[in-house]
């Protein structure tokens, strides 16, 4: 955490060892206004926090915590240009990416904002060609599967979103392949034409080994198909290193920009938003952008405890830094919003997961949290037990909306609800001894076996809510987790935006790869990595 919110931090740590365990079902009970008090609306999306472990002196110091971190001037400096990942010395501008106004917005004093509308203009035309066949395959054909190759960033995004919006998809076909693994392109391109499959190669850095082997793949599938001439009106690109790209071989006309301002993990918005964009069209991509826009607008401007990230972010930086939980479960009660956790995995954990400051000095405090989750009401049937009675506390975080895409299936859609609801409603009340031998009591069981029938409560969830899943409301859905993770960086005091940890692994394996193809031997690797090279390559023999 900064030192500048140490004095303040002090404070709501006693306030919370005072007050803990601040009693919910007492807090409930004893204020009818609670849910009023302790939510926040934008529009028709909801942030309730009333079962958090809060009260009034608690969100008191969550606001003085924010003024003493200069909150909203490091939002300011963010939207301003100022380079605020200093490790890298670059400006953080995706939010000029989703930019709907005529406001331009400076990178070292050039405005940024005529090369966006640019690649945006030139990936609707390409989006729109596809889509109405004027841009086919070599043998004429009418492109319908699209593949996007790219991983992390380049695909977690696309990935999630094309999946989320699966009722707005009238464009081709998309698919995605990520893993190193063979078995991922594999099982992709076994299922499709080449004549009628584009492939889309996304990779910000075009270095990533991943990308560059599963591209190389795809390459050899077409050409072997339809000869090398073919490959040109097969593949399309989206990077910043527009030179490696060439020499890949793909056509200027088919790449597709992005700039060093725009991190992997908040490049949904960019050229990575591509197979989305040919998945729902141009329009729908554009609504996409505005709802990312009005919540950009309302968190540059709503007061801290009426602002949806500020909240998120205090509350969040409440849960891990004084209450000391290291985890939180992300739950979308939305079977198509399957990859948000994965999505939000990348997004929180690579950008606060750091145990150094943005000063270089060791990082005094935790860092961000463990991020996981599955869909309700699957994860209900797997993990729930260990949320419910397990030692641990771990705060949930519920999404739900209020309408489903199936209106013929409205029942299914209530009991997805009363699922949500329930859920967190269990975790806050619990139920006692007193509570479960009597329900024992009065089914004629066993009453010795009530221990096992008692919750101890007092959990902590928040709930997200908005009237339905559109392109606009998944923008503005994504925009306030990308919030929210900034203002807990910058309580923790982490640059958010570089992602170093990563690279060790990245060399090592590198290292191991002649190792484990024998053309190196072992030698200075530790036993353990020797005996299980030895033992792999004994197994693959025969
Ligand atoms: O788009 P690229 O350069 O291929 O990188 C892919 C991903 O790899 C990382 O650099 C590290 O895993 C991510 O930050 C990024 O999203």
């Amino acid at each position: 955490m900064i030192p500048d919110i140490g004095r303040t931090l002090t404070k709501l740590q006693v306030h919370h060892v005072q007050t803990m365990p601040l009693d919910m079902r007492a807090a409930f009970a004893g204020d009818p206004d609670r849910f009023e008090r302790y939510s926040a609306r934008l529009d028709d999306l909801l942030l309730d926090y009333s079962k958090c472990p809060a009260d009034t002196e608690t969100m008191h110091l969550l606001q003085q915590l924010a003024i003493d971190a200069d909150l909203e001037q490091k939002r300011d400096a963010m939207f301003s240009g100022a380079h605020i990942n200093a490790t890298e010395d670059r400006a953080v501008l995706h939010t000029a990416l989703r930019n709907r106004s005529d406001a331009p917005v400076r990178d070292g004093g050039k405005d940024v904002m005529p090369q966006i509308r640019a690649v945006l203009d030139a990936m609707g035309a390409f989006a729109t060609g596809l889509s109405d066949g004027t841009i086919a395959g070599a043998t004429g054909k009418r492109i319908t599967d699209v593949v996007n190759i790219g991983i992390g960033g380049s695909d977690l995004g696309p990935a999630m979103t094309c999946q989320a919006l699966s009722p707005y998809c009238d464009g081709p076909a998309v698919h995605f392949v990520s893993n190193i693994d063979g078995a991922h392109i594999a099982d992709a391109l076994a299922k499709l034409d080449p004549e009628t499959t584009l492939v889309i190669v996304a990779s910000k850095t075009f270095t990533t080994i991943e990308t560059m082997t599963n591209a190389a793949t795809a390459r050899k599938w077409i050409a072997e198909a339809m000869g090398e001439e073919a490959v040109g009106q097969h593949f399309a690109a989206v990077s910043t290193a527009l030179d490696k790209v060439a020499a890949f071989g793909i056509g200027q006309e088919r790449v597709f920009g992005f700039w060093d301002f725009v991190g992997g993990r908040y490049s949904i918005w960019s050229a990575i938003g591509l197979p989305l964009m040919i998945a729902i069209g141009p329009k729908r991509f554009g609504e996409f952008l505005e709802g990312a826009h009005n919540l950009d607008n309302h968190f540059r401007t709503a007061p801290v405890l009426e602002n949806l990230p500020m909240l998120l972010g205090l509350i969040g930086f409440f849960h891990r830094a004084v209450c000391n939980w290291g985890s939180r479960a992300v739950i979308p009660y939305d079977q198509r919003l399957a990859r948000l956790p994965a999505y939000l995995q990348q997004l929180d954990m690579e950008s606060n997961g750091k145990s150094v400051a943005v000063d270089g000095k060791a990082l005094e405090g935790p860092s961000g949290p463990l991020v996981w989750g599955e869909p309700g009401t699957n994860s209900q049937h797997a993990f729930f037990q260990l949320l419910h009675q397990g030692s641990d506390i771990i705060p949930v975080e519920f999404i739900i909306a209020a309408q489903g895409h199936e209106p013929d299936l409205q029942h299914q859609h209530d009991l997805l609800v009363a699922n949500c609801l329930a859920q967190s409603e269990a975790l806050m009340r619990g139920r006692t001894l007193e509570e479960a031998q009597a329900q024992m009591q009065a089914n004629g069981a066993d009453v010795s076996l009530a221990p096992h029938r008692v919750f101890a409560g007092n959990r902590p969830s928040l709930t997200i809510a908005y009237k339905k899943l559109t392109p606009y409301a998944l923008g503005r859905l994504i925009a306030l987790y990308e919030h929210r993770v900034f203002v807990e960086a910058q309580l923790f005091g982490i640059n958010a935006f570089d992602q170093w940890g990563v690279e060790l692994g990245k060399e090592l394996a590198t290292a191991l790869l002649p190792v484990v193809e024998g053309k190196e031997d072992a030698e200075g690797h530790d036993s353990s990595t020797a005996g299980l090279v030895a033992f792999i390559q004994e197994e693959q023999k025969g």
